[in-house]
């Protein structure tokens, strides 16, 4: 049976036994559920990326208690897991197929307000996807080093169209509409089920999402309702953690707080955790630590 290669590998199980699910987008959930992605790695598959092979050294308890929470990508068995495969701030373990993910080059290629007007080219590509002002179009720059290439505003609803920019002449990051709106003005708001959700649906081409989440908040209903509809479709993800900078917030939770309350509701819903990393477009926290994910998801791709 064809299965797209996204749905084979990278969907991080997720459960069937959960609890009842409130989104008016269940009827969007009837697709089926994948197996673990570990479990659908071809043996015979070999890396296309040289990488060395890290000699197997003790785990320690904080690793072998943390393992069942850990991403571990294809080409590495659990108990080939040491702690310096663990990617700093972040459950992702680094695995052979990780390989180059310095950016040299970025183009802006052009907006789509209908996703069947996405380039068609097949390359490979992560999609932004997160609440209003999380900082989408921020992470973009910050990833690719450049300060306007994707444009940014304090206001919501600054994005409106799916941007595609292509890295390296070799693979896309692609802007897309906030969801939310919570303080946006009115006019900025947009039928994101139709539009974003068609997108995700039909896009064969995506690697991964990054669902981004603010983790100076505490977890939101819908980033949560997000994340469940992503699963449910077999949608991969990674969730992002954005604006970790803000620690001094001397009122409610610090992000890290923030952080585990959100993993904890996520846990619920998923047999096999999903990756997740924190990061700061303020000051740089996690951006080569999220290429480097970035890379090897590619490459598996790829392959
Ligand atoms: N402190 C801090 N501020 C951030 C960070 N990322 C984004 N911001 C700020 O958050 C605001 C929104 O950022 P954007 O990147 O435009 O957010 P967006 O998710 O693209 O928003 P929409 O296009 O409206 O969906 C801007 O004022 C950014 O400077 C971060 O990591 N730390
Ligand atoms: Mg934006």
């Amino acid at each position: 049976m064809f299965m797209p290669a996204r749905v084979r590998v990278f969907t991080h199980c997720f459960s069937s036994l959960l609890a009842p699910y409130s989104s008016s987008s269940s009827s969007l959930c009837s697709l089926h559920f994948s197996r673990p992605f570990t479990t659908s790695i071809s043996q015979s598959a070999s890396p296309n990326v040289s990488a060395t092979k890290t000699p197997k050294i003790s785990v320690s308890d904080t690793t072998k208690f943390a393992t069942n929470i850990l991403f571990i990508p294809p080409g590495i068995e659990p108990n080939e897991v040491t702690d310096g495969m663990i990617l700093t701030g972040s459950n992702i373990v680094l695995g052979p197929y990780a390989g180059d993910s310095k950016v040299k080059e970025v183009q802006f290629i052009g907006s789509s307000s209908r996703p069947k007007d996405c380039p068609k080219d097949d390359r490979p590509e992560f999609a932004m996807l997160g609440r209003s002002n999380v900082g989408k179009s921020s992470l973009i720059n910050s990833l690719v080093r450049k300060k306007e290439v994707a444009l940014t505003s304090k206001k919501p609803g600054k994005t409106q169209l799916i941007n595609h920019f292509l890295v390296n002449r070799s693979w896309y990051l692609v802007d897309l509409p906030g969801y939310g709106f919570a303080n946006a003005p009115e006019s900025a708001r947009m039928d994101w089920s139709s539009f974003t959700k068609g997108y995700f649906l039909n896009r064969e081409s995506l690697v991964c999402v990054l669902l981004l989440v603010d983790a100076s908040v505490p977890p939101q209903k819908i980033d949560l309702d997000c994340a469940n509809w992503l699963g449910r479709n077999n949608i991969p993800m990674t969730i992002v953690f954005t604006k970790c900078d803000k620690m001094k917030n001397s009122k409610g939770k610090r992000p890290d707080e923030n952080i585990k309350s959100f993993q904890e509701l996520i846990k619920e819903n998923y047999k096999i955790h999903p990756p997740w990393i924190m990061t700061s477009s303020a000051t740089g926290l996690g951006r080569d630590e999220l290429l480097l994910h970035m890379s090897q998801l590619r490459n598996y791709w790829d392959n």
